[in-house]
């Protein structure tokens, strides 16, 4: 058995912050996890050096589950995010370290494959329609079959998803958070209208998606869900805060705009009244902020009983390790839906050298054994962590709003 003989934490930043969990073990083979929770990347450094290292000494590695259970159930102190991130760089490293030693991609650890590839979408946005809607089309010539759409709002300075870079989106911008300022009614008036002319540009063949950032009521968002009906949206994502998951019945009752939601979720326990009230169409919890492989395993087992779908969060503040796991877990598990997929900056990707591939709109986590996902230590040493913030979103009268 794989004894584990130490394991540290690693803070790069190569144009934006990551952590690293890396365990080693006495078979020479190490595993790598991802610990990133944007805009508070030290409190799971800490967690894991200060809390979590000391206990993985001398345990076997292979235990994956037995190791799970400890920190969750050990910790007392249960859930939130900077635990379940934590709880996530363990796991997703033991699941690298089996694969290595079993000279295994990790999905096959999994099951096997239960698809050829990975359905991901692409990230559309400009400051105007026409804008977001060339950018689409940039998308649709790489071969992507699924683009998600964000656009600029006439009279708002800024909203999410928009960016100086139509390429490389980063809201974690500043030293301390950008504020910025919303209007409901305006942004209503202009997403339809982005749908529209996307149909129009595009054709019926791709799917197009929406992420509002819980920034609508539920009656809003059942509105909004109609006025795109025409469109046949693929999905609407975070419609409204999901802390009260009864709200998004009313949201079911005038819509059948698919709805996924749970990028932010941490636990099954978060997801679970959503999944068996069949509130939702497609789950968005991810493996470094929901436990790791082991529990995001759960809940999509929970969602398959619903046939809702897996969407895994795949934002650019989820590090190459995290992608890779979750391109794992998207081909294995049987009620997959779709990928994010937001590409890593070039210094990003020298700092984790990968075996995941994109071709033709698709995904593939390579066939490496493990994870197939590496951290270049020189390298990421020369890129110091700079703090950075998400933003925050005020209402134009100043009351402090949802970003
Ligand atoms: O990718 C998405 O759907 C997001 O909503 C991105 C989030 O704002 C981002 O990951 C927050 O850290
Ligand atoms: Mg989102």
């Amino acid at each position: 058995m794989p004894i584990i003989t130490g394991a540290k934490v690693i803070v790069t930043c190569p144009g934006r912050n990551f952590v690293t969990l890396k365990i080693e073990t006495d078979a020479g083979v190490y595993g790598l996890g991802d610990a990133t929770l944007n805009g508070r990347e030290l409190s799971v450094a800490s967690y894991l050096a200060d809390h979590v290292i000391p206990c993985l000494i001398g345990r076997d590695a292979h235990r994956i589950e037995d190791i799970w259970q400890y920190l969750y159930k050990g910790a007392y102190w249960r859930r939130g995010p900077v635990t379940m991130s934590a709880i996530a760089a363990v796991d997703t490293a033991l699941w690298d370290i089996k694969g290595k030693i079993a000279g295994l991609p990790v999905y096959q650890l999994l099951g096997g494959a239960s698809r050829d590839g990975v359905m991901v979408y692409g990230h559309a946005n400009g400051t105007s329609i026409e804008d977001t809607v060339q950018v689409a089309l940039e998308y649709q010539r790489q071969g992507y079959k699924a683009i998600r759409l964000q656009c600029g709002v006439p009279g708002m300075a800024s909203t999410y998803g928009v960016s100086k870079d139509k390429y490389f989106y980063e809201p974690a911008d500043a030293d301390l958070p950008t504020e910025n300022v919303w209007n409901t009614s305006k942004y209503m008036r202009v997403v339809p209208e982005l749908f529209k002319a996307a149909r129009e540009a595009l054709g019926w063949d791709v799917h197009l998606l929406h992420d509002i950032h819980h920034r609508l009521t539920p009656i809003e968002a059942g509105r909004l869900g109609k006025d795109l009906e025409p469109y046949r949206p693929f999905w609407l994502e975070d419609a409204t805060p999901a802390e009260n998951q009864e709200a998004f019945k009313l949201i079911r009752q005038h819509t059948t705009s698919p709805l996924a939601v749970g990028e932010i979720f941490n636990s099954i326990w978060d997801a679970k009244d959503l999944i068996q009230n069949q509130l939702i169409d497609y789950i968005r919890a991810t493996v470094v902020h929901a436990g790791g492989i082991t529990h995001l395993r759960r809940i999509a087992a929970l969602a398959d009983l619903y046939q809702i779908r897996t969407g895994c969060h795949g934002a650019t503040d989820l590090s190459p390790v995290c992608m890779a796991a979750a391109l794992h877990f998207d081909l294995s598990v049987p009620n997959f839906g779709i990928q994010e997929y937001m590409r890593h900056t070039p210094e990003t990707d020298a700092v984790f050298p990968h075996a995941y591939s994109f071709k033709d709109g698709m995904m593939h986590p390579g066939d490496a054994p493990g994870l197939g996902v590496e951290i270049d230590e020189d390298l990421a040493v020369q890129y110091e962590y700079k703090r950075a913030f998400l933003p925050v979103n005020r209402l134009e009268d100043g009351t402090m709003y949802n970003w």
